[in-house]
């Protein structure tokens, strides 16, 4: 897979490109990264990324030409179509199903912006689809882009190795995930629910699945509004539901 980032800081990608799952798939190839600095792509003296908006008012726009010429700078170095993203407040929020989507496009141009945002026409001319990380302000885009990053990588095959998390699982079945417990097994007077201990795989399986739905039920209903169940997960979560006297 290849990623591109069009971004006026560079270097705040190095936070997913440096660490973890993602450092080391991009280290090993498994995913190639470039950005590029529409800062790069300025002619004045000033090297001036930023434009009065029409209309007045505060703040200021990404100034269109640079942004486009970084923006075509890594259309080519794509070597193939990509799918141009711009992170904004604006757009589809990100969840796990536009994940999966974005990792079927083999080329991804994660657009961020800065200061107020862009002209609408660079959106119209250049970006395929909006995508936002949520409804709050943040100061720009990089950390959206960032996030989309994560997660796209994440789900390239061999990108995790055996280390599949059961986070993965639960959450990419649409569901929060179950209670964890490590040593001690009594901590502050706590103990760790029998069952974990008892090694009868299949009983954990289920007490797990179970404490998912609950989960889920308790703060995110809206999630299982969404989701189909499976029979087993049907009876778990009326046992749930029976013990919350509902
Ligand atoms: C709710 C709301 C309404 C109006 C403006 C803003 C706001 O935060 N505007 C500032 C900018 N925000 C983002 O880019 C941004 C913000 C949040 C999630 C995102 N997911 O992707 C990019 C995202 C836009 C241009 C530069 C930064 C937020």
């Amino acid at each position: 897979m290849w990623i591109g980032a069009v971004s006026l800081f560079p270097d705040m990608f190095e936070a997913v490109t440096g660490y973890g799952v993602t450092g080391r798939a991009i280290r090993e190839g498994l995913v190639r990264f470039q950005c590029w600095n529409p800062r790069d792509f300025t002619h004045d003296r000033h090297r001036t990324v930023d434009e009065r908006p029409y209309g007045g008012g505060p703040g200021m726009l990404m100034k269109i030409q640079p942004l486009r010429d970084a923006i075509h700078a890594a259309r080519e170095a794509a070597e193939g179509p990509a799918k141009v993203v711009y992170l904004s407040p604006q757009g589809r929020p990100l969840d796990q199903s536009a994940v999966d989507r974005l990792v079927t496009s083999e080329r991804l141009i994660l657009v961020s912006g800065r200061y107020e945002g862009v002209d609408e026409r660079l959106i119209q001319s250049e970006v395929d689809e909006e995508i936002s990380l949520g409804d709050f302000v943040l100061s720009g885009g990089e950390l959206a882009a960032m996030a989309v990053m994560d997660a796209v990588i994440r789900r390239v095959p061999g990108a995790l190795g055996h280390s599949q998390s059961a986070e993965e699982d639960s959450f990419a079945a649409g569901l929060l995930d179950c209670p964890h417990y490590t040593r001690p097994e009594v901590y502050e007077g706590q103990s760790v629910p029998p069952v974990l201990l008892g090694g009868n795989h299949e009983e954990i399986r289920r007490w797990r699945l179970k404490e998912s739905l609950r989960r889920t039920l308790e703060r995110r209903s809206d999630l299982l509004q969404k989701r189909f169940l499976t029979d087993e997960e049907s009876v778990l979560l009326d046992q749930v539901t029976g013990e919350r006297g509902g």
